[in-house]
């Protein structure tokens, strides 16, 4: 058994990934037919090999591969050192954006962004040197089981001149009962969550009721992602108080956020306004959410994630957990997160269902859904096992299939020229 006392970092792999992606509308257009992401292998002295995923941009691509060289040397036990490295490499670096959020989140860390993957590999490696699962690692599991929720989104057909998928349009609310009704029988989920801000928000409001009829004891999210001005938040915030359990960024930023907060009664919630450590004093202060969705891809790593739940705790915050398009290693990353997060309070996001069950980069088995919940892995480390041949036909799926950064508006242009992104919209 090699010693956990020190584990020497030998080599990192960068892998840029695509998987197929369906044509899930958004306040900011539409999702390409590909997502892409960054698979990272970080390889030790003695042969221990960590995995992180993350975005696949290209100016965060760079970023990683300028931080992967830098870490080469240092301990996969000492995470302050490897930050360090990652800090040292984006030096000089002002750049934002460039994080696959498709301009949504803007303001995030870079630096916390380009460490997490490294983090979750050194983690990994952790795990794998002792015999310990990331969870235990991270404090202990809490619970056995992670929930999920069911991510509604409304969604062409198909994408244009393409045959339609399977699951079909949802373009009202018949569409989206019938798609909640789909991944609540296959995945078991016991909440939902629909991503709104693609439609004027009367549409939305009778969507969300169809869906409270047809699941009445289904907690509902609803998040336009900040198309819609104060005004038009409170009045939605009003009239769904009681219905959603939160509303999530009805409206852009902190100052916006906490004007609408102060008329309406039920807790609005954030991926938008409040997402790295230096906006939790005025988050916080001018009472501008009740719940946090963090994100170990942007707000640094697990134990930064851990680091933000305290926070949130000590505050009286609620924590969620946001999800982007993703592959088995997050998956793994934010199941065990979710487990050694007692103040976890809601079912977290997934975009899972709308993946491809025949692509991943990790083997089939470790991750499944029972009752809308994955359990825990009780394997060392993260407790996933790298798939190389699927690792490589996804690489060449990346090369082949052109896209180099999410761009959800540029792909909505493409196919009607007459839209606009507007922000807010209503
Ligand atoms: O909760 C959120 O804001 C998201 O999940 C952001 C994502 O980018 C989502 O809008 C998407 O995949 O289109
Ligand atoms: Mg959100």
């Amino acid at each position: 058994m090699p010693t956990p006392a020190r584990q020497r970092i030998a080599a990192v792999d960068l892998t840029p990934v695509a998987f197929k992606d369906l044509p899930l509308l958004n306040a900011v257009g539409v999702h390409e037919p590909h997502a892409i992401r960054t698979v990272v292998e970080v390889r030790t002295d003695e042969g221990l090999t960590g995995l992180g995923e993350t975005y696949g941009d290209t100016a965060h691509l760079d970023r990683l591969r300028r931080a992967a060289e830098l870490i080469v040397g240092t301990d996969a036990w000492d995470l302050n050192a490897v930050a360090g490295q990652v800090r040292a490499a984006l030096a000089g670096d002002a750049g934002a954006g460039g994080h696959g959020m498709a301009g949504m989140v803007t303001n995030s860390s870079t630096a916390d962004a380009v460490f997490s993957p490294f983090e979750v590999a050194c983690l990994d490696i952790q795990g794998k040197a002792t015999g310990l699962p990331v969870s235990t690692l991270l404090g202990g599991a809490v619970r056995d089981r992670v929930d999920y929720s069911a991510y509604l989104f409304y969604k062409w057909a198909g994408h244009p001149d393409a045959e339609p998928d399977s699951w079909g349009a949802a373009l009202d609310p018949d569409g989206l009962v019938a798609q909640a009704r789909r991944m609540i029988d296959e995945y078991g989920f016991s909440a939902i969550k629909l991503k709104g801000g693609v439609f004027p928000p009367d549409e939305e409001i009778a969507a969300i009721r169809a869906l409270r009829q047809a699941f009445p004891e289904h907690p509902l999210r609803l998040d336009p992602n900040a198309a819609w001005t104060v005004p038009t938040s409170v009045r939605v915030g009003r009239e769904l108080d009681g219905v959603l359990e939160y509303l999530e960024d009805p409206t852009p930023g902190i100052e916006g956020m906490a004007e609408v907060a102060r008329q309406v009664s039920m807790p609005l919630a954030t991926n938008m306004c409040v997402v790295s450590f230096a906006d939790l004093d005025p988050g916080i202060r001018q009472r501008a959410v009740r719940v946090v969705l963090s994100d170990h891809h942007f707000w640094g790593g697990l134990r930064r994630s851990t680091l933000l739940a305290g926070i949130c705790e000590t505050f009286g915050v609620r924590l969620s957990m946001h999800s982007n398009s993703h592959l088995g290693i997050s998956l793994a990353a934010m199941t065990h997160l979710a487990a050694a997060t007692p103040n976890l309070n809601y079912a977290c996001d997934t975009h899972w269902p709308w993946k491809s069950a025949d692509e991943d980069v990790v083997k089939p088995g470790a991750l499944t859904f029972e009752a809308g919940a994955v359990a825990v892995p009780t394997g060392p480390g993260l407790g996933v096992e790298l798939d190389r041949d699927a690792l490589g036909r996804l690489h060449e799926q990346y090369l082949e299939c052109g896209i180099r950064d999410r761009d959800d508006t540029g792909y909505m242009k493409r196919v009607d020229p007459s839209y606009e992104l507007k922000k807010p919209r209503w």
